[in-house]
């Protein structure tokens, strides 16, 4: 009998994808350089330089690290210079001029203090505004860079206290603080704004709250974990904790999170009269607010805690598999926190789990991913793209209304175009009923439904202006059948009636771009002609891999990467192979299952297996997901391609046998696994039979590390072959790809670091020992040999 929030939180798939896949949050590098010399006020501490010296060797490289000059009138390099109004209040606004967004790094952190130093100093004041200068955001948290710097972590612990020390003496003096929150307020930034007597906030989609510090295998450790549950209780305090999600300012006001939500062009304002009206009693400081008695008897009394208690726990073990620390560590900090409600200690105890969890590979590897994020979101291209108002998507299919919904979320204008409008009116209902789940579970308001809706312009053959529509296009994405003639002939019309800077992009899975854009009657441009693949289900899925044919022009590369990361894409540039990357890095791992299918391995132990190693899904379930014809499709194309005995060892007749049965997986409610209902899977005696005929009856016991290392060592010495041949540019690209592409095991980093943790040289052994026992499919590339004997890693 949990109450409504907790229950709906916990079960809902935002909470589990969030757990699992660790997608949504963006972050990246820090600036120990920039760390000024030591100041002469009373408050400059050891703790942030001696952290910093820690590695001070990492400081070099930094993005973040761009000298900054101060301005003769400006005195601090983090912040504007503090003014104080006639009615005493001091507004400081965050403004690190070197980089996109405010973070909180150990010199910034000691900056605030020489600043605090000046606002206590000042008898004028009586109020204190928290805002930033910049337009797009608050703060984004902790540098995150700083905290992955410093090797000894535990080093983390004094100057996560001196944070503490600083704001316990802001509270200290005693007047009303208020942060005027417009943009990210995130992680540390969102726990500074905890330590205030009020918080506004923009109603900009910009803004957004939350502390996703899970998401990097952390936990909010600037007090969040003890001053979010008394804001707004301990099961939404959870909820935001354990799932790292955005809150978005009408969910903040309704729970309590902020006070005020104003329009941005207000925001100062109002929060200076907040600040001159708490200071004269007028207004009242922030209190939490009074919970349902459903809520009081779960949060507050000894059976309700206990209940809810098991239930989170029950939802963390269920959700993480066990091999996520953080939301462990903070179930530990906020029930520490409740059992010593008063004095200093349950900070301690938050900031030394901070710097244990901070001292974890899976933070490691979280973080990685984080940075490669960042790392992807920068174009690769040496010259601009074009500018695109206009994109036309061809084929309104799943794939087809995917784009045209995202493109169209993205403010561009989309002409959806499909043969008849039979097919059209299936694809426009497929969007606007995604736009309508989103409405309703109000992540989108009416007036962006509106809006999306009229960016869409439907048009099929029978329109007959769908020409003039096009000749206002820059950018054409087609997704229609996998069929070369036919995409070259789309080719064809388009050109006829597109301008000449139209880049064409062709939305394939298995056919070589040079083929579609080989220069003939059909095609003309051959050089505005670029692969995107996308994945299904377009809306839910992160990556995007972009691929050029040798004929690619510089601009046609540099539109598609920048309209995929516009459309919320983590793009990968990729080589055009049979497979590109992702689906290539499949395709052993499809045969590999058909050889331990064959040996006998039951169906739920190797699900099992692969679920253990981290998977989001086993492969057997995968491949119902996916469709049994599309798997088998994808790897009976990639055993006819230049793999060679990398696709060897298996039987992928386990596969085409299913799909002339009509067995195609759980969009036909039987693949492997029969399924009735959402929820409810099993082997049918059908089934059960084919295997039987199919393994010849053997049943084998082999163990779980035998199975997860024969299915993950043929995935990662893929994408080492995939780097070694040059078809992904690096080990991070490479990491992304498999992790947003079929979600390899995100604590694990990716392919790239899991051999780094692993170390290269007992993998090869592994591999080597497979190879004489099972055959030459498991042989390493030779880059993996080089790796081994160099004893070098793929992450510095
Ligand atoms: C005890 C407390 C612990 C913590 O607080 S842990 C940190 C928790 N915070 C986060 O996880 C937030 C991470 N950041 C983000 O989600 C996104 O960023 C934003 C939503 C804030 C902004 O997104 P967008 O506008 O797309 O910018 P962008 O390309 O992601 O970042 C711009 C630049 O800002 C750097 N950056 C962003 N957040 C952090 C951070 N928390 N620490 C260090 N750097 C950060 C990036 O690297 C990049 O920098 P470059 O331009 O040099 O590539």
């Amino acid at each position: 009998m949990l109450s409504r929030t907790l229950r709906k939180t916990l079960s809902s798939p935002v909470y589990r994808r969030a757990i699992t896949s660790h997608l949504s949050s963006r972050t990246a590098s820090l600036s120990p350089r920039l760390i000024a010399p030591p100041l002469s006020c009373a408050f400059q501490h050891h703790a942030f330089s001696t952290a910093v010296k820690a590695d001070e060797s990492a400081s070099s490289s930094s993005p973040s690290s761009a000298p900054f000059v101060p301005s003769a009138s400006r005195k601090y390099q983090y912040f504007t210079n503090v003014e104080v109004t006639p009615h005493g209040v001091a507004i400081v606004k965050f403004d690190n001029p070197t980089k996109k967004v405010n973070t909180l790094s150990f010199s910034v952190m000691r900056e605030a203090q020489a600043l605090w130093n000046e606002v206590a100093a000042n008898p004028a004041v009586k109020s204190v505004v928290f805002t930033s200068a910049k337009d797009s955001c608050f703060i984004a948290g902790a540098d995150i860079f700083d905290v992955s710097s410093v090797e000894d972590k535990s080093a983390l612990v004094p100057v996560i206290e001196e944070a503490l020390n600083f704001f316990l003496k802001i509270k200290e003096k005693g007047v009303p603080m208020v942060a005027a929150i417009h943009g990210p307020a995130l992680g540390g930034g969102l726990e500074w704004a905890l330590w205030c007597d009020y918080r506004i906030c923009t109603d900009s989609s910009t803004t957004k709250m939350g502390l996703p510090e899970v998401k990097l295998g952390l936990l909010p450790g600037f007090g969040g974990t003890q001053n979010l549950p008394a804001l707004v209780g301990v099961q939404k305090a959870m909820d935001m904790m354990l799932t790292g999600k955005d809150i978005r300012h009408d969910k903040a006001k309704k729970m309590g999170l902020v006070d005020l939500v104003v329009a941005p062009q207000c925001l100062e304002s109002v929060a200076i009269q907040t600040a001159e009206g708490l200071a004269n009693g007028s207004i009242k400081k922030s209190k939490p607010k009074a919970k349902s008695w459903m809520d009081r008897f779960i949060e507050d009394t000894p059976p309700g805690q206990y209940m809810m208690w098991n239930k989170i726990k029950e939802m963390v073990d269920k959700n993480t598999g066990g091999n996520y620390p953080a939301p462990y560590a903070i179930i530990d900090c906020v029930k520490y926190g409740l059992a010593h409600s008063s004095g200093l200690d349950k900070y301690k105890h938050e900031r030394e789990e901070f710097a244990k969890l901070a001292a974890t590979k899976e933070s490691e590897a979280l973080i990685g991913i984080f940075d490669a994020m960042t790392q992807q979101k920068k174009n690769p291209s040496k010259v601009d793209p074009i500018a695109v108002k206009k994109v036309a998507v061809m084929g309104a299919g799943l794939m087809g209304a995917g784009i045209a919904q995202v493109t169209a979320e993205k403010g561009y204008e989309v002409l959806l175009k499909d043969r008849d409008d039979t097919s059209l009116g299936r694809g426009i209902n497929y969007m606007t009923e995604n736009w309508e789940k989103k409405h309703k579970r109000k992540r989108m308001t009416k007036h962006q439904f509106d809006i999306n809706c009229s960016r869409v312009t439907p048009l099929s053959d029978q329109t007959e202006s769908w020409k003039r529509h096009f000749a206002s296009a820059d950018l054409v994405i087609e997704a229609v059948f996998e069929n070369l003639d036919l995409k070259r002939k789309i080719i064809q019309q388009v050109e006829e009636v597109t301008p000449d800077h139209c880049v064409f992009a062709t939305n394939t899975s298995a056919i070589p771009i040079a083929s579609i854009a080989a220069p003939g009657p059909e095609v003309k441009r051959p050089q505005n002609v670029v692969g995107m693949h996308y994945f299904s289900p377009v809306p839910s899925m992160p990556l995007l891999e972009i691929i050029p044919h040798a004929g690619t022009s510089e601009e046609a590369l540099a539109t598609a990467f920048a309209v995929g990361t516009k459309q919320g894409k983590t793009c990968v540039v990729v080589k055009d192979v049979p497979g590109f990357y992702v689906n290539r890095c499949l395709g052993p791992i499809l045969v590999e299952v058909s050889a331990l299918v064959k040996e006998g391995v039951p169906l739920e132990t190797l699900d099992k297996a692969m679920k253990k190693f981290g998977m989001p899904v086993g492969p057997i379930t995968l491949i119902d997901e996916v469709g049994v014809d599309v798997a088998s499709k994808v790897a009976t194309f990639l055993a006819s391609a230049d793999l060679g005995k990398r696709m060897g060892g298996g039987d992928l007749s386990l596969m085409t046998n299913m799909v002339e049965k009509g067995w195609t997986g759980r969009k036909a409610n039987q693949g492997f696994f029969t399924y009735s209902g959402k929820k409810d899977k099993k082997i049918g005696p059908e089934v059960k039979a084919y295997l039987k005929e199919f393994t010849g009856g053997k049943v084998s016991n082999m163990s779980e590390a035998d199975i997860q290392d024969r299915i993950a060592s043929r995935l990662v010495n893929e994408a080492a072959k995939c780097l070694e041949d040059e078809i992904i540019e690096n080990p991070v690209a490479g990491d992304i790809g498999l992790v947003f592409g079929i979600g390899f095991a995100p604590f694990k980093g990716g392919p790239f670091r899991y051999l780094d943790a692993v170390g290269v040289s007992s993998y090869v052994d592994r591999m080597n020992g497979f190879a004489s026992s099972l055959g030459e499919q498991f042989e390493p590339c030779q880059l993996l040999k080089d790796y081994a004997a160099s004893g070098k890693k793929f992450h510095g």
